[in-house]
């Protein structure tokens, strides 16, 4: 192509092949993913994002906690009271809705990122979906026996879990406003 008639444009890059400053680490994108993701959930108490990543680093899913199709508008997000009528006999875990959404055949070797600790029943999604590590933000329910539990069964699948720190800002601030 004849290049002398092209206006020429600023180089942001300087000719530099580092790469550019305030550029979004791996992990830290994809925790924040989850993090984006705990928003939608309708949970007033607690609102968990999941997200999973493939051994390529590409997403191929992500989960909130909401209830099962049909009891959206139904189910109560109740923490107290009659055990049938509060949330927990119904809702369907961050992690049960990531893997339920995957877009690629299995999460085989895939790894979880996740804003709390699994719970027991997704360890055991977790282990038989041979997930291969969990990343995870919070442990506030670590004394539970669902949480020891749950530790208990990754650590005797050798599934390796490590709570998550931030390698660039700790705060991503993201605006969608078009102006
Ligand atoms: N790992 C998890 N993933 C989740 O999606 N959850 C959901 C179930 C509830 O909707 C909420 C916990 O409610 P609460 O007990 O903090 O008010 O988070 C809970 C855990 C903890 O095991
Ligand atoms: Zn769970």
């Amino acid at each position: 192509m004849d290049k002398r008639n092209q206006k020429q444009q600023p180089d942001p890059s300087n000719g530099s092949k580092r790469k550019r400053e305030g550029c979004l680490d791996c992990s830290d994108y994809f925790m924040a993913v989850a993090v984006l993701t705990s928003k939608m959930s309708e949970d007033p108490n607690t609102q968990v994002g999941a997200c999973i990543v493939n051994q390529d680093n590409k997403v191929v899913s992500t989960g909130h906690n909401q209830m099962p199709k049909g009891g959206e508008d139904k189910l109560s997000w109740a923490r107290t009271g009659d055990k049938l009528d509060t949330k927990y006999l119904y809702v369907c875990h961050a992690e049960l809705n990531a893997i339920m959404n995957k877009n690629s055949a299995d999460v085989k070797g895939c790894t979880i990122y996740v804003t709390l600790f699994p719970c027991n029943e997704c360890a055991k999604l977790i282990i038989q979906g041979g997930i291969k590590k969990v990343v995870y933000l919070s442990d506030k329910y670590k004394d539970d026996v669902l949480t020891i539990s749950s530790k208990k069964m990754l650590d005797l699948a050798e599934i390796p879990y490590e709570q998550f720190y931030p390698k660039g800002a700790p705060e991503i601030v993201i605006n969608i406003n078009p102006n």
